[in-house]
């Protein structure tokens, strides 16, 4: 419920967003951090205007321009981009704003493809399928709400065990439709103290994540680098399946990020794994390792436009010029873990972005240039793990399609 007292932190709150200079999560929990007071309807109802503002943000700003205010972008937002009832909001008006917000609630829609599908034109330009319709679902799907995944972890559970115990809970939990250890929870609900979460049973991870960790195919006893592992979420999966043998290298160049990785480490029950911190990906202490892996996963760094459900300020974040950069540190993140490859050995690379650009366009130039690896077909892969999803020779998940983030992985390997 939208109160009087809440509408100068929404205001401020999108004040900071517009700003486009740090991720929205950080904003929001910056500034949860300086209003203590604040209680958890009013938290609910700060971050649900000001994610929406920024799902809305094309129709929003068009509809306030030239004046983009923080206030008004976050009145357009009430009227428009939230189901709020118009007497309720009308009663939280100044006078002089509920004849403009009439004329902003009557005023045409935009009718743009980048207004209508709220991406932003280059990345439109920069999509495999631009046409209208192709963008038009798209972009409704990546302004749907992400589901709660959860990954079972295989160490301590079977997934029917962790479905029925979080039944018994008075979660509804079904089995995700595509990953074997997968588990969907409808709503939101908090998990931080259930006793499976504790324990390390259970793990938050978009079922397109555990696609993908899935075929990098990680066996007992094998030699195995996460490069870009961050805190770990792919590392947990291959972990497990690696039944906490042999040895998996958690690569990182983010001291933060990998610290954040130690506390799930301690609750998954894994002791195979080292992480490791670099300065970059020719760092000395990979090189040690060159040809002695057996599967090297690389997550690489990427623009994120996969995730816009959960991160939808990223498509005003970042740029054409950012993907141009982050695509040379995607090439040579490639090619320097392609190094600690063995012959026979499985090199996955993989993104959560929809554009080629950071996705096939970086397999086929490293392809051309590194004649010793090889394109194994994910639908087959997957087709042998039983998983009925081919979207052809390399994973290709978009969320309108498969309501999963948007994922890209190829599967490559060095020739024996
Ligand atoms: C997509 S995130 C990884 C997410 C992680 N695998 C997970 O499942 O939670 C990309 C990671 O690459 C790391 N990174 C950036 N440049 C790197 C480099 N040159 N070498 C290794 N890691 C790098 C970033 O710090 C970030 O944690």
């Amino acid at each position: 419920m939208i109160t009087q007292h809440q509408l100068p932190h929404i205001e401020a709150v999108i004040g900071r967003l517009v700003r486009f200079d740090r991720p929205a999560d950080a904003v929001l929990s910056g500034y949860f951090r300086e209003n203590p007071k604040l209680g958890s309807n009013d938290r609910h109802e700060i971050a649900e205007t000001a994610f929406a503002c920024l799902r809305h943000y094309g129709r929003v700003s068009a509809l306030v321009a030239p004046k983009r205010t923080p206030r008004r972008l976050m009145l357009a937002t009430l009227a428009c981009a939230r189901d709020i009832n118009p007497e309720v909001l009308d009663r939280l008006l100044q006078d002089n704003e509920r004849q403009w917000l009439d004329g902003v609630r009557a005023a045409p829609q935009p009718d743009t493809l980048s207004v209508e599908s709220e991406l932003p034109d280059w990345v439109i330009e920069r999509l495999a399928d631009p046409s209208p319709d192709a963008v038009r679902a798209l972009g409704a799907g990546l302004m749907q709400p992400a589901p709660l995944d959860l990954r079972v972890n295989t160490l301590k559970m079977k997934r029917d065990a962790a479905l029925a115990a979080l039944r018994d809970s008075g979660l509804a939990a079904e089995p995700t439709p595509y990953s074997p250890i997968g588990i969907r929870l409808a709503g939101k609900p908090a998990l931080n103290k259930h006793p499976l979460f504790l324990d390390g049973a259970i793990e938050v991870q978009d079922e397109g994540s555990q696609l993908l960790g899935i075929l990098v195919g990680a066996r007992r006893g094998e030699m195995v680098v996460d490069f870009c592992a961050g805190a770990g979420g792919k590392t947990l999966l291959l972990g497990a399946m690696m039944a906490s043998s042999g040895r998996l290298y958690a690569f990182d160049i983010s001291e933060k990020r990998l610290s954040n990785l130690k506390p799930r480490l301690a609750r998954s029950g894994l002791s195979n794994v080292t992480p490791q911190l670099i300065t970059n990906e020719n760092d000395t202490r990979i090189k040690r390792l060159a040809g002695k892996i057996d599967r090297v996963l690389v997550d690489a760094p990427c623009s994120g436009l996969g995730t816009l459900r959960r991160n939808p300020d990223l498509k005003y974040r970042q740029s054409a010029k950012s993907v141009a950069e982050l695509n040379d540190i995607q090439a040579s993140i490639l090619a320097s873990a392609a190094r600690l490859v063995k012959a026979g050995g499985r090199l996955v690379y993989a993104t959560c972005s929809l554009l080629p650009q950071e996705n096939r366009a970086i397999v086929d130039a490293f392809l051309a240039a590194h004649p010793e690896f090889e394109l194994l077909p994910a639908n087959q892969l997957l087709a042998e793990q039983k998983i009925a999803l081919d979207t052809g020779d390399c994973l290709e998940l978009q969320p309108h399609l498969h309501n999963t983030d948007g994922f890209f992985a190829a599967v490559l390997v060095r020739k024996a």
